[in-house]
């Protein structure tokens, strides 16, 4: 498909996981499988804004298990992602580019649990205005595998006792268990098999999700779910007929159904 067909919405892939899980290794085969039908773009979560940002550090910097600390440092993760997506993310989809994002909200929320922070639907409606993924990407394996791809990473100093193996199965418990409300877009992948086999899958799961979205589009429907903080329960589905709600950010006039970039709420 030439840029000039594409259609005027994008796709929104997250890809998540635990660290070392192969999220970087399949976003690049995403990446690389869609890059002939549309431009795709690739971004980090959290952004370098917020990774080199003093205030960040100096909240990082006390006792993590603070709960105080913690709801610090969600609230400046969740204003660096509401600007991430209205200055990044919104623009590329609205272009109909495809964006792959290596970490998304389902991560913000594993990493706070795992710090203590037991406050979930505050942390969800912190980052409602997210745009929700059209599909997510668990890439599910076990901590010790983890562990050990952490070590032998290319460049890796870290040594097997650096690594906080209790955080990485927590977290995996918690990507599994999705307290944040399961989704239909949310699918776990098996990640611990060779990066060909996890990528068949990972590759078709974006293919169907691309589908949806084209028919979507042909339909006039909304492209997804406008409001991350409520997971696709059959009722939400129901109203994907309903013109999609403006973007509080944007000074553009709402989208037109046929348009139905606007993903935010
Ligand atoms: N399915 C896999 N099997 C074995 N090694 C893998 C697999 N996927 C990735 N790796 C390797 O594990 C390490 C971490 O992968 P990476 O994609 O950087 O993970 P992440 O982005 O989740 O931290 C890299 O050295 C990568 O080559
Ligand atoms: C993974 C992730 C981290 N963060 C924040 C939390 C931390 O302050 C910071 C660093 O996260 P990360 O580099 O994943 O963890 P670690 O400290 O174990 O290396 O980024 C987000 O805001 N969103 C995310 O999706």
């Amino acid at each position: 498909m030439s840029t000039e067909e594409t259609p005027t919405r994008g796709l929104l892939v997250a890809v998540c996981g635990i660290d070392a899980s192969g999220k970087t290794t399949q976003a690049a085969r995403i990446a690389e499988h869609l890059r002939d039908s549309r431009p795709v773009h690739i971004t980090r979560q959290p952004t370098d804004l917020y990774r080199g940002d003093d205030l960040v550090r100096s909240v990082e910097s006390l006792d993590r298990r603070t709960p105080e600390a913690m709801r610090e440092l969600a609230l400046l993760a969740a204003f660096d992602l509401a600007r991430h997506a209205r200055t990044v993310i919104c623009p590329r989809l609205d272009r109909g580019e495809t964006v792959i994002a290596d970490q998304y909200v389902f991560s913000t929320y594993t990493f706070f649990q795992a710090c203590g922070l037991t406050e979930m639907d505050w942390l969800v409606q912190l980052n409602r205005f997210a745009p929700a993924p059209d599909v997510t990407l668990y890439l599910d394996v076990p901590a010790e595998t983890a562990a050990s791809r952490i070590v032998h990473r290319e460049g890796s100093l870290r040594q097997k006792q650096d690594i906080d193996l209790r955080r990485l199965i927590d977290s995996r418990q918690t990507y599994l268990e999705q307290p944040w409300g399961r989704r239909t877009t949310y699918h776990v992948v098996d990640g611990a098999r060779p990066i060909d086999e996890a990528a068949r899958d990972v590759l078709s799961l974006v293919d169907s999700a691309a589908q949806d979205l084209e028919d979507r589009t042909r339909k006039g429907a909304p492209a997804r779910s406008a409001d991350i903080a409520a997971p696709c329960s059959p009722a939400k589905e129901a109203s994907a007929t309903e013109p999609s709600p403006k973007d509080p950010f944007s000074s553009e006039p709402p989208p037109t159904p046929e348009q139905g970039t606007s993903v935010l709420v």
